[in-house]
């Protein structure tokens, strides 16, 4: 069920002599991304980061150096004060307010650490709920065609997580790793670009945060990127880099990040 968007961008002349295979556009792309704050906080400081499809980046830093802003300011629901973030070539930066939300809603993903499933909904209805919300207010009447499609999808996606056969339950019912598997499946259920996840594991315990992990592994595998801000350097490990802030700038990155290196790196920041 998973596939690439997007794809290789030709520039150049129009016949095969003067055609230029570019490097195909990142999936994420932030260039020179800062955001202060009215009383002086510069929160992220001319922070440039290409992340390209199917990639898995892990975002850590002490508290306070920014994680948080970087993740809300790429992924469109906060706006930067310089610099611009691109979401599969398309620049958020002179968006309006309903074509960042369609954006928001069609390309991407989002998994926070508070599960914020919807409690009087069933396990199918919270997975499905981007695809229900797409047709905005007052789509209440939809053509059963398009109902039982978005239905197909919901239960793909809770199939993909392993709980298929938790569909008709409330989430209440379910375990606290089960519930953040569904938000997995609610992030993946549009097939986007990009998942962002914030702490997606910072509830949970190391080996339900394991099976989260996977998920959100196996969907960069399929070609999906994801941004993930962790504190966890376990966490961190399951990602193809490493990215580290440090007073809202880029302090550094690691490329196939190992736990204990990056514990070490963070030991070292928190000392400067
Ligand atoms: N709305 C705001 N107004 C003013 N300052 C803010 C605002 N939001 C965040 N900040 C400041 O920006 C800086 C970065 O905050 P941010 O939440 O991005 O850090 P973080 O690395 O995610 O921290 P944590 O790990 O504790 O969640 C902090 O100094 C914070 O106090």
């Amino acid at each position: 069920m998973f596939w690439r968007r997007g794809g290789t961008r030709v520039v150049g002349g129009g016949g095969p002599a003067g055609t230029v295979q570019a490097e195909p556009a990142p999936a994420l792309a932030l260039d020179g991304v800062s955001r202060a704050y009215r009383g002086g906080v510069t929160a992220l400081d001319a922070v440039s980061l290409r992340v390209p499809a199917g990639r898995m980046v892990a975002v850590l830093g002490r508290s306070g150096s920014g994680k948080s802003t970087l993740l809300q300011c790429a992924a469109g629901l906060d706006r930067p004060t310089a610099g611009t973030v691109r979401i599969g070539g398309t620049s958020l930066t002179g968006l309006g307010e309903a074509a960042l939300t369609r954006l928001r809603r069609d390309r991407v993903g989002f998994v926070f650490q508070s599960l914020n499933l919807v409690p009087s909904l069933s396990v199918l209805e919270n997975a499905a709920l981007p695809l229900l919300l797409a047709g905005g207010p007052g789509r209440t009447r939809r053509p059963a065609g398009t109902q039982q499609e978005e239905a197909g999808r919901a239960r793909a996606a809770l199939d993909a997580v392993g709980l298929a056969d938790r569909a008709d339950d409330r989430p209440d019912l379910l375990s606290g790793g089960q519930q953040q598997r569904v938000a997995v499946a609610r992030a993946l259920v549009t097939d986007p670009d990009v998942v962002f996840a914030d702490e997606p594991t910072g509830a949970l315990d190391p080996v339900t945060a394991a099976e989260v992990l996977a998920l959100l592994r196996r969907a960069a595998d399929a070609g999906r990127t994801v941004l993930m801000v962790t504190h966890d350097p376990v966490a961190a490990a399951w990602a193809d880099e490493a990215v580290f802030l440090h007073g809202g700038c880029l302090a550094a990155r690691m490329g196939t990040p190992d736990a204990g290196e990056v514990r070490r790196l963070l030991h070292e920041l928190g000392r400067r």
